[in-house]
């Protein structure tokens, strides 16, 4: 079989993993994709910005569309459903890198604000691969962690949840790892709205990379300049557009990137083309293996105290505020467009998993927390 591939130009190892698949494979900008671009294609392969809908499919040959996320909140699965479209995402490809990059921010809120963040406690909202991953390595570290996620609780695979009041009530820290939803019996929708703030410790951290809009906006903006509470976003309620009056008010941002580690991206590709070859009944070209990640000296970040030398070596791999620091020069005092947004993304720097990081000279003191924190020691 051979197979006419559109694909987002922002996904990589494209060709090396379809050409033995695809008579042609043509690259497009993912959120300005238009049927016309489709006229000519029986494969459709997305990033979360390409919503893929009837307007966008209906009288195209495609048969199959595959989008290199975990969130599917772009796509309309009834639709291809009923018009026998194989849909195909990429669930947990980049969970390891959203983890990652929350235990980044806390090491950055550690030296900025001696948040003792693992004597802390840590509420975990959405356990799905993402929050699952995040819990499990919190409560490794020595974190107390409440966890909320209804839809699990309710399905039996959650042995412990909280109330989302109870767990805001009683968090110095909330992390929300939810999609976005409109619909069932937990829409997350504005699910943190004025009267879910008002219930936050006064001082404590809200964390958002899951999903903008399951914030209220208005409400957020309101407690961040009442100085009620401290935020993180990786997304923004209005995503693309990022507003300057909630950029100015957040401690750290990011232009949707947690999952943008090169590993991340690397398993997101491989996991569609597990699924084309599938569908395809075709043999699979041997894997494209990520580069050898980056070595470091652990003394070379040394400190008196223990803490702020693991943070160091942490922040060695990936520093969120270096994110901060380009999104606010991109703003530059005002909103950050949706193209500069887009840009941010399209261009970001590579980016590596702790586990891909080499350590050398590591002390005995310093090898277990280093494991624990997700170094392969
Ligand atoms: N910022 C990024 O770069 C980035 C990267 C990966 C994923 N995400 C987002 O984060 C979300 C989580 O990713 P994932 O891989 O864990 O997805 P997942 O589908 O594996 O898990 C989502 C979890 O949220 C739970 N949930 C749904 N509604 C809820 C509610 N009202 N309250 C509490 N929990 C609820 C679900 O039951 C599920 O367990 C994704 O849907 C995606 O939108 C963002
Ligand atoms: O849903 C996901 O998997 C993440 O939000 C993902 O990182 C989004 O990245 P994008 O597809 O927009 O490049």
């Amino acid at each position: 079989m051979t197979l006419r591939i559109v694909a987002d130009e922002n996904m990589p190892n494209v060709e090396a993993w379809f050409a033995p698949l695809a008579s042609s494979i043509v690259r497009k900008p993912g959120r300005s994709l238009s049927s016309e671009d489709l006229a000519e294609a029986d494969v459709l392969l997305v990033r979360s910005v390409t919503r893929v809908d009837q307007a966008l499919l209906q009288g195209t040959p495609v048969k199959f569309v595959g989008s290199a996320t975990i969130g599917t909140d772009h796509i309309d699965l009834p639709y291809l459903q009923s018009n026998n479209i194989s849909f195909h995402h990429a669930p947990g490809c980049n969970a390891q890198s959203v983890c990652d990059w929350l235990l980044a921010v806390l090491s950055r809120l550690h030296l900025d604000h001696d948040l003792d963040w693992w004597q802390k406690t840590i509420g975990v909202v959405g356990a799905g691969n993402v929050g699952g991953k995040v819990v499990e390595r919190l409560k490794l570290l020595g974190c107390r962690v409440l966890v909320c996620d209804p839809l699990r609780y309710e399905a039996g695979s959650l042995a412990e949840h909280t109330h989302l009041q109870t767990l805001l009530e009683f968090s110095d820290i909330v992390c929300l790892h939810t999609p976005h939803t409109r619909d069932g019996n937990h829409p997350t929708h504005h699910m943190i709205g004025q009267a879910q703030l008002e219930k936050m410790r006064a001082g404590s951290w809200l964390i958002n990379a899951g999903r903008g809009p399951v914030i209220e906006p208005n409400a957020l903006l309101a407690a961040l300049s009442s100085g009620h509470i401290q935020s993180v976003l990786d997304v923004w309620p209005q995503e693309p557009l990022v507003p300057a009056a909630l950029l100015n008010e957040v401690e750290l941002a990011s232009p949707h990137v947690a999952g943008y580690s090169l590993e991340g991206k690397f398993e997101g590709t491989r996991m569609l083309a597990d699924a084309l070859y599938c569908w395809a009944a075709a043999e699979q070209p041997a894997k494209v293996e990520a580069p050898k990640g980056l070595s470091l000296d652990v003394r070379a970040f040394e400190c008196d105290d223990i803490n702020e030398w693991l943070s160091n070596i942490v922040l060695a791999v990936y520093d969120p505020a270096r994110d901060t620091v380009t999104m606010n020069l991109t703003a530059a005092g005002g909103d950050v467009q949706a193209e500069a947004f887009d840009q941010l993304r399209k261009s970001y720097p590579v980016r590596r998993e702790l586990a891909s990081t080499e350590l050398t000279n590591i002390p005995e003191a310093l090898l277990l927390r280093l494991e624990q924190l997700g170094f392969r020691c």
